[in-house]
């Protein structure tokens, strides 16, 4: 079951799932686009096996979903969300900064928050009311005026309380590629969005890919991912529990050791094996394993070179400096510093958001924070002085173009 990779193949072929599964998503897309609701109704019956009554949750749904949850998840649930607040709060800029660049010429930036997004929360092997958190309460913090979020039915109330906590203004129960067409297009019930952001399986990551031309999204976030990249200091019981919390997510999560130490790879698999057997989600957890698996390098170089490569979604440092490690590394979605840096602290509750890029699109994308909630407009504030300044630069480089309407804007003012 634990196995050694060869990992140039492995990372040639791990997007061979998510390109699987992009026509079918075509076509659910395309069911949606034509048919609207009907669509949703007869794809949440297909895929999610349930006759549903109506798309949309009423906020009483929302209200009395409190009484179904245990007083201490609740709020472990606030505890979360003030913690993942406090975090996106740092990452505020200024609304409008300005900066006089030479006398008559003052350059800025005005930031604003969008003002529609959708927010996908995942249900279909598990509820997720900590990404239900992830995706919304950066919107909040950004200042976004309507956030709706998708999720498949049956909804817990869990994720109900969750998304009542982070304040959001609209619920739909519907999961999957459609959810994502819904939002992107916009049904009858479901009207569209600026941006959809937020994770979720193969199906739910190629409808985002696929629709990318129709709304802006966050970027791909699929099944989970794990690279620990270890020296001989490392404890093999944390490393296997870590990467089983990954695996536990999706049979096609994948987890990678990168380590110099040949018998760390063995007491490693050892204990996911003893791990693995009392898991209530063993099943998952072998599909995950059978796509994951352990590399051997000779030095640390190359060991941070592999993790580059890898460029995976969640990056566990188990090395005897590994603050050093931390700056020569490039590629990661997070990265999870030391021995007691569990990667569950940031899936829940330490305030880092979760939602992060996965099948080495770290190396391209950051994972989700207030940037992706705002727009930004440069702005400049120019004087006759200032125009002065640059009217001859402006005026010499346009005419060379044979854009001379450009220079001639310039010319009238000058004389003006
Ligand atoms: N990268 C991240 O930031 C991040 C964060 C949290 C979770 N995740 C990932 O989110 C995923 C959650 O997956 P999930 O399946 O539990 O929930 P999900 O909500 O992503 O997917 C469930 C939906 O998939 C659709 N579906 C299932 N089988 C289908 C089929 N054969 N054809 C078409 N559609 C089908 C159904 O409509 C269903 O509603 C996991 O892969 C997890 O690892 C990633
Ligand atoms: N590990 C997931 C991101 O890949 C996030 C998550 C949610 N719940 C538990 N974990
Ligand atoms: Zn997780």
């Amino acid at each position: 079951m634990w196995q050694a990779l060869d990992i140039e193949a492995w990372i040639a072929g791990r997007r061979s799932d998510l390109d699987r599964v992009k026509e079918p998503v075509s076509q659910i897309i395309a069911r949606v686009r034509a048919e609207g609701d009907a669509a949703l109704l007869d794809l949440t019956k297909k895929f999610d096996g349930i006759d549903l009554e109506e798309i949309a949750v009423p906020k009483e749904e929302l209200e009395a979903a409190y009484d179904r949850v245990d007083a201490r998840l609740v709020e472990s649930l606030v505890e979360a969300e003030a913690r993942i607040s406090a975090f996106h709060e740092l990452q505020r800029g200024r609304d409008l900064w300005l900066q006089e660049m030479e006398p008559g010429i003052t350059l800025g930036v005005r930031t604003t928050p969008l003002s529609r997004v959708g927010a996908y929360v995942p249900g279909g092997r598990a509820a997720y009311p900590s990404t239900a958190l992830m995706c919304t309460v950066p919107a909040k913090v950004a200042g976004v005026s309507e956030i709706c979020c998708c999720t498949p039915p049956p909804v817990s109330p869990i994720t109900l309380v969750a998304l009542d906590i982070a304040g959001v203004d609209e619920v739909y129960r519907i999961g999957g590629a459609q959810a994502i067409a819904a939002m992107a297009i916009g049904t009858e019930t479901v009207p569209r969005v600026e941006k959809i952001v937020g994770p979720g399986n193969v199906y739910v990551t190629a409808a985002k890919m696929l629709l990318r031309d129709e709304v802006e999204i966050d970027f791909p976030a699929g099944p989970s991912e794990i690279a620990v990249l270890a020296d001989e200091t490392a404890n093999p019981t944390f490393i296997a529990a870590d990467i089983l919390a990954q695996a536990e997510h999706d049979p096609n999560a994948a987890c990678v050791l990168v380590t110099t130490r040949p018998g760390l790879a063995d007491a490693v698999g050892a204990e996911v094996e003893r791990m693995v057997a009392g898991s209530e989600r063993r099943e998952i957890i072998m599909k995950a394993l059978g796509n994951s698996g352990y590399v051997l390098v000779s030095d640390l170089d190359e060991g941070v070179a592999t993790i580059d490569a890898i460029a995976p979604e969640h990056l566990s440092i188990q090395v005897s400096d590994p603050l050093a490690v931390l700056n020569r590394v490039r590629n990661a979605g997070s990265i999870f510093v030391g021995p007691y840096a569990a990667v569950a602290c940031g899936d829940y509750a330490s305030g880092t958001n979760h939602v992060l890029p996965t099948a080495g699109y770290a190396a391209i994308y950051s994972g989700l924070d207030l940037n992706h909630f705002c727009r930004r407009s440069t702005v400049q504030v120019i004087s006759r002085e200032g125009l002065l300044a640059i009217a001859d630069v402006v005026e010499t480089i346009a005419d060379a173009e044979g854009l001379h309407a450009h220079a001639e804007s310039v010319r009238v003012r000058r004389k003006g």
